[in-house]
């Protein structure tokens, strides 16, 4: 049996994609499905109303937004020992760690894991093709949850680097908000294009100072889901800029990872002494610290340089 904890809109997915193939346990704060409405859940999916249920699971997918792991970690004891396969994207605020970095210092016995790469929960419900990365710095334990949480429309591709997939996943989310505003301020797709390829750089740039293998950010969990992010309206993060560079409001109860992610970013980059002006950017935007034209204006006169 699997568990699930968190049924909002990827943790639902994930139970309608894991539960056409075996037994899955689902736990949401609120009922399952809110977020994902239309959905129905199959057979093999339990829904529970109290948490301990997830005790019997020894694999427990944390399908929480990035902000909300390390509150979850510490509220769960009972996570200690499991596999522990962290669904969210991002760097927590207050630590600097990433998801995995959360959960070994939560349950230093369990077995971490994150599970990130291109894929809209809508698609995986569908039963849509989707391709994902598993990274665990166990490799053993990668390749049997590898096994475990592929189906026959997820497919999953497993890497030991789990820094460069995971700051992939976070890191994505803060350009595919640059790219929003550029797309929402009429600046046009040649101007998204050259962000995106900007924002690749400063991916790779960061996650190489902290030890990850550029290949990786190569891969689903970086350059592919760069492109998903930056590029679909069924994106959050996307959306959410769009609405900044037009100007126009955006509902404050939509999870949108990239500007919590652009902060904590921000901190590191100053830590590591790693230019990266995007994530700059995109969290002095959204703290509402430089206006729009300040923004543009301050990436289009930097120094020019070798590519
Ligand atoms: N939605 C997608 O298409 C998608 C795809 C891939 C990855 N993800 C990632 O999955 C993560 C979750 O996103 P989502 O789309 O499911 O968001 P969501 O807003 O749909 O759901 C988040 C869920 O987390 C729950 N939650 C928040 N804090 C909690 C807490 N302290 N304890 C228990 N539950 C808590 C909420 O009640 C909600 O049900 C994000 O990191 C996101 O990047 C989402
Ligand atoms: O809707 P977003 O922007 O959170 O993106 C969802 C997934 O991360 C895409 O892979």
């Amino acid at each position: 049996m699997i568990g699930i904890l968190g049924a909002g809109a990827f943790g639902t997915a994930l139970a309608v994609a894991l539960g056409r193939e075996g037994p899955v346990m689902l736990w949401g704060r609120s009922g399952a499905g809110a977020r994902l409405p239309g959905v129905v859940l199959p057979e093999n999916v339990t829904v529970t109303a109290n948490c301990a249920d997830l005790a019997r699971a020894q694999t427990v997918l944390l399908a929480v937004p990035a902000q909300a792991l390390a509150g979850v970690l510490a509220t769960h004891g009972w996570l200690n020992g499991r596999a522990l396969v962290a669904c969210c994207k991002g760097v927590d605020l207050a630590s600097g760690l990433g998801p995995t970095g959360l959960i070994a210092r939560a349950c230093p016995a369990a077995i971490p894991a994150i599970l990130t790469g291109p894929s809209f929960a809508t698609d995986i419900a569908r039963g849509l093709p989707t391709a994902l990365t598993l990274a665990c710095a166990d490799d053993a334990a990668g390749a049997a949850l590898q096994q475990q949480l592929s189906t026959a429309a997820l497919r999953l591709y497993r890497t030991t680097d789990v820094t460069g997939a995971e700051l992939g996943g976070a890191l994505k989310n803060v350009v595919a908000i640059a790219a929003g505003v550029v797309i929402g301020a009429g600046l046009g797709d040649s101007a998204r294009a050259a962000l995106m390829t900007r924002g690749y750089a400063e991916m790779v740039r960061l996650a190489q100072a902290l030890g990850a293998q550029a290949e990786t950010l190569a891969g689903l969990s970086g350059f592919g889901d760069l492109v998903l992010t930056c590029t679909s309206d069924q994106s959050r993060n996307f959306r959410y800029g769009r609405a900044l560079g037009a100007g126009e409001p955006f509902d404050t109860a939509i999870t949108v990872e990239g500007v919590a992610t652009a902060r904590a970013v921000t901190a590191l980059a100053a830590r590591h002494d790693i230019d990266m002006p995007l994530a700059v950017m995109v969290a002095a935007l959204t703290l509402g610290q430089i206006t729009l034209p300040e923004a543009i204006q301050a990436l289009l006169s930097r120094p020019l340089k070798q590519e």
